[in-house]
């Protein structure tokens, strides 16, 4: 890496951006955040009790989120669900050198991962997740890597992308 990389790991609930986003940070030896730790409580709760977030509980969330990011001057891994373009965009106007990693599972295989763990998040928000997702845009910095193997797999696939950015964005 040339700069201080500001990763996020982004995708919906189940995508495994907790579990790759910190194997990354070990292997970059980068600080690791998860997004939701950052969340206020009123959004916790309203997830826990089965209601999606709307952009007015999202938005000042991802201002956290960047700010956190961009407060990390030698680089940082951040696991954040960053749904939507919109969202994305939230998070560049505050820290622009952000690049993102969108892992990508499919619904079956996410339903069946949400089903299996302790969270907060109900399997039952999992469509509405899927309904907001909108994935990684060609003119997005970043990369969207299948998370379909074993963690160390899958997070070198991410270093393989994060080397060759320079090359391919
Ligand atoms: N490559 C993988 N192979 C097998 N299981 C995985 C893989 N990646 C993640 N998982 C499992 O899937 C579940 C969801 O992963 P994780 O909690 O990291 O997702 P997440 O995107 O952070 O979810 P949330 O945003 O809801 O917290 C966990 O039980 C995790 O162990
Ligand atoms: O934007 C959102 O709806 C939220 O960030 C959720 O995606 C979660 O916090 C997380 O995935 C919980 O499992």
């Amino acid at each position: 890496m040339k700069t201080a990389p500001r990763i996020v790991v982004m995708g919906p609930a189940g995508s495994g951006k907790s579990v790759i986003g910190a194997e990354l940070a070990q292997l970059l030896g980068l600080p690791f955040v998860d997004a939701d730790d950052l969340h206020p409580a009123q959004n916790v709760a309203k997830m826990a009790a089965g209601t999606p977030l709307d952009d007015d509980d999202r938005m000042p969330w991802l201002d956290v989120v960047a700010a956190e990011l961009r407060r990390h001057a030698d680089g940082a891994v951040i696991a954040c669900s960053a749904l939507a373009r919109r969202y994305r965009d939230r998070i560049r106007a505050i820290s622009p050198d952000a690049w993102f990693v969108e892992l990508r599972v499919d619904r079956g295989e996410l339903a069946r991962r949400m089903t299996t763990r302790e969270h907060f998040m109900p399997s039952s928000l999992l469509d509405s997740q899927l309904d907001a997702l909108e994935h990684l845009g060609d003119d997005e910095a970043g990369a969207a890597v299948v998370n379909d193997a074993e963690p160390a797999e899958v997070v070198d696939r991410i270093r393989a992308a994060l080397s060759a950015r320079q090359s391919l964005r």
